[in-house]
C-alpha cells in the first residue's frame, strides 16, 4: 500500500484541543501541510478571563480547571477561521488531539441533544446546558493526592497500580479526578451519564453521539488494564461506583469513531461521508506527528507541559513515568515523562530576569557558558509532577567540578543568581532533570537523536543546550505544533485502515521518503564534537547525578 492510495484532492484535517488553544493542521494526499489555524483562549475568547487557558482555584490548593464550554466555542471559531482556507467538502477524514487526562461530565439526557443539533444554531448555544459541571479538571490539577493514595492502597500499592495501568496514581490522571468529584460533589457524579476525556469529548461533538475513549489516551486515567486494553474492574471499583457505564467502551486510536454528524455537513459543508477517526491525547499525536519509529529516538515536547517520550516493544511500568499503548502500532508501547513547569515557567523567568523579552533571554543564554559555573536551579511556578515537589524556586551552587566523581561535588543553596545565570539555570535545570529521569526510566542513553517539538523548539539557543546535555544531535520538524500535525496524519492513517478493512502500518503512507512530506525531521543542532563539548558532556553527567540526589 503506497501513498498513492490516498485519493487525489483529498484533505485530512487534524485538530488539537490543548491547554492554551485549539489548533488545526490540514494535510493533502501527499502529506504536505496545505493550511493551519489557531484560536488562543486568553486573547481570542477574553470573556472567559482564563490565564494560560485555565482557572486556578484560590480556595482549593492545587485545583486547576477550564470552562468546558470555552472549548466548544473555540472549536466553532476555529472552523470559521479555517473555512476561507480550505474546501471542507474535500476533507475525507478528521481526527484530533486533546490535552491528556482532562475530563468532561455529560449531564443525563445529553446524548439526545448531541444527536439532534440544529445546524441553524451555534454549538455553544445548544451545548451550554449539556454538562453536569461546567468546570473540567485538567492535567495541571494537583488537588487529588488523597484520592491517589486511596486508589493505590485499594489495589495493593503504587507499584501494583503501575503494573496494572501503566502508571502509579497521579493527581492529574482522570481516575483520581473522578473519585474526587464522586466524593466531594456526589450530585454531579449521579447526574452524569457519560464521562469523556478532552479527546473523546471533541470526537463526540463531531460524530453527534458519545465517542469511545481510545486505548492510548485511556491509559492516562489510572483505569485501563495496560496489557488487556480493557477497563480494569479492580481499579474501577476502587475509584467510584457504576463507573464503567459512564465511561463506555474503549477503542483503538486508529479506529473510526463514526461519520461526521449532519450538523457539520449542513452548517460547515463537510462531505456526509467524511470519517471521524478516534481522537487521542496530545503526546500520542505528537509521537505520530514526529513519525517516531526508531527505538533509539527520543522526542522532547517543549509546550505548556514539557514531555520526553519514545517507543518501546514491551511495557515495563515503574514508579516514575508512564506507559501508554502506541497509537499507531497496536502491539507497541509509548513511554513518557511529564513535567508541569514547562513554557509558563520559562516565561516567568523571562519576565522576571530578561525584561519580558525572548531576545534578551536568548542573549543571556548565549553569553553564559555551559554548566553555568555550577549554578543549578529548579523552578516550580506550579506544583511539579516529576519530582512531585511544591511550588518554589530552588538554587544551588555546585563546587569541586574539577574532581572526576559526582560524589565529591558539594552543593550549597543560594538565594539568587544574577539575571543571565538565572536564565541558563532554568534551561539547564529542566534539561538535566529530563536526562536524569529518562535514564532512570530506561530510555535510550544516550539517544541516537532527539526530535524536539512544541513552541520552544523554535528557540535555537535552547536546542543547543539540549544537544550539549544529552550528547546527541537535535532534530526539529517543519512546524512546532506536532500534535495537530500528528492528528492530521492519524486521520489519513485511520482513513486507510477503514478502506483496507483493518490495521495498516502507518509507514505505508510515506513509504520511507519523509523528506518529501511535511513530516520529515531536519537536523537543527549536531551532536557535541570532541574536545570542549565532550568535556562539558562529562561534567553535565556529574551535575546530573548530583541533580538526581537533590
Ligand atoms: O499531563 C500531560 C501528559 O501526561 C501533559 O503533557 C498534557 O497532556 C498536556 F496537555
Amino acid at each position: 500500500v503506497g501513498r498513492s492510495s490516498l485519493p487525489d484532492g483529498a484533505l485530512f484535517l487534524g485538530l488539537d484541543s490543548s491547554t492554551q488553544s485549539v489548533k488545526a493542521t490540514v494535510l493533502n494526499n501527499e502529506l504536505i501541510i496545505v493550511a493551519s489555524e489557531t484560536v488562543n483562549f486568553d486573547s481570542e475568547l477574553p470573556h472567559y478571563k482564563t490565564e494560560g487557558g485555565v482557572y486556578r482555584d484560590p480556595s482549593d490548593d492545587g485545583r486547576i480547571f477550564s470552562p468546558t464550554i470555552m472549548w466548544v466555542e473555540a472549536l466553532e471559531l476555529l472552523l470559521e477561521k479555517l473555512k476561507p482556507k480550505i474546501d471542507f467538502s474535500k476533507v475525507v477524514a478528521v481526527s484530533g488531539s486533546g490535552q491528556q487526562h482532562g475530563s468532561v461530565y455529560w449531564k443525563k439526557g445529553s446524548q439526545a441533544v448531541l444527536s439532534s443539533l440544529d445546524p441553524s444554531k451555534s454549538l455553544m448555544s445548544q451545548l451550554k446546558d449539556a454538562f453536569s459541571t461546567m468546570d473540567s479538571p485538567i492535567w495541571m490539577d494537583s488537588s487529588t493526592t488523597k484520592q491517589c493514595r486511596e486508589i493505590e492502597n485499594a489495589v495493593g500499592g503504587a507499584l501494583e497500580l503501575s503494573k496494572l495501568t501503566g502508571s502509579r496514581a497521579y493527581e492529574r490522571f482522570t481516575g483520581p479526578q473522578i473519585r474526587k468529584i464522586y466524593q466531594a460533589e456526589p450530585q454531579i457524579y449521579e447526574n452524569t451519564e457519560r464521562i469523556s476525556l478532552v479527546s473523546s469529548f471533541m470526537a463526540s461533538i463531531l460524530v453527534g453521539c458519545y465517542a469511545s475513549i481510545d486505548e492510548t489516551d485511556g491509559a492516562g486515567m489510572n483505569l485501563m488494564d495496560i496489557n488487556k486494553k480493557t477497563w480494569s474492574k479492580t481499579v474501577l471499583e476502587a475509584t467510584a461506583p457504576v463507573l464503567e457505564e459512564k465511561l463506555g467502551n474503549l477503542a483503538p486510536a486508529y479506529a473510526t469513531a463514526g461519520l461526521i454528524s449532519p450538523y457539520f455537513v449542513e452548517r460547515h459543508q463537510f462531505d456526509k461521508n467524511c470519517l471521524v477517526i478516534q481522537w487521542s491525547g496530545d503526546n500520542p499525536n505528537s509521537l505520530a506527528g514526529l513519525t517516531l519509529n526508531t527505538p533509539g529516538d527520543l522526542a522532547i515536547s517543549l509546550g505548556t507541559s514539557d514531555t520526553v517520550f519514545g517507543i518501546t516493544a514491551e511495557a515495563k511500568p515503574s514508579l516514575e513515568g508512564h506507559v501508554f499503548p502506541n497509537p499507531v502500532e497496536p502491539d507497541g508501547y509509548m513511554v513518557m515523562l511529564c513535567y508541569k513547569n514547562g513554557s509558563l515557567t520559562r516565561e516567568d523567568v523571562r519576565n522576571q530576569c530578561a525584561e519580558k523579552s525572548w531576545d534578551v533571554f536568548n542573549n543571556y543564554l548565549e553569553k553564559t557558558t555551559p554548566l553555568n559555573g555550577g549554578k543549578l536551579g529548579f523552578y516550580y511556578k506550579d506544583h511539579e509532577i516529576l519530582p512531585p515537589l511544591p511550588v518554589g524556586f530552588h538554587r544551588y551552587i555546585v563546587e569541586n567540578f574539577n574532581d572526576a566523581s559526582a560524589d565529591n561535588l558539594t552543593e550549597r543553596e543560594v538565594q539568587e543568581f544574577d539575571a543571565p545565570s538565572e536564565v541558563r539555570a532554568i534551561i539547564e535545570g529542566q534539561m538535566l532533570s529530563m536526562r536524569g529521569h529518562a535514564e532512570r526510566f530506561g530510555m535510550p542513553n544516550p539517544p541516537k537523536r532527539i526530535i524536539a517539538t512544541g513552541g520552544a523548539s523554535s528557540n535555537d539557543s535552547i536546542l543547543k543546550s539540549i544537544a550539549q546535555i544529552f550528547g546527541c544531535p537535535v532534530f526539529t520538524v517543519e512546524r512546532p505544533d506536532s500534535a495537530s500535525l500528528g492528528a492530521a496524519l492519524r486521520a489519513a492513517h485511520g482513513w486507510l485502515c477503514n478502506k483496507e478493512g483493518g490495521f495498516v502500518p502507518i509507514s505505508c503512507m510515506y513509504m520511507g521518503n519523509l523528506e518529501n512530506t511535511s513530516l520529515g525531521a531536519k537536523l537543527a543542532v549536531p551532536a557535541p564534537r570532541d574536545g570542549e563539548d565532550r568535556e562539558f558532556l562529562k561534567k553535565y553527567t556529574l551535575l546530573m547525578k548530583k541533580r538526581m540526589e537533590i
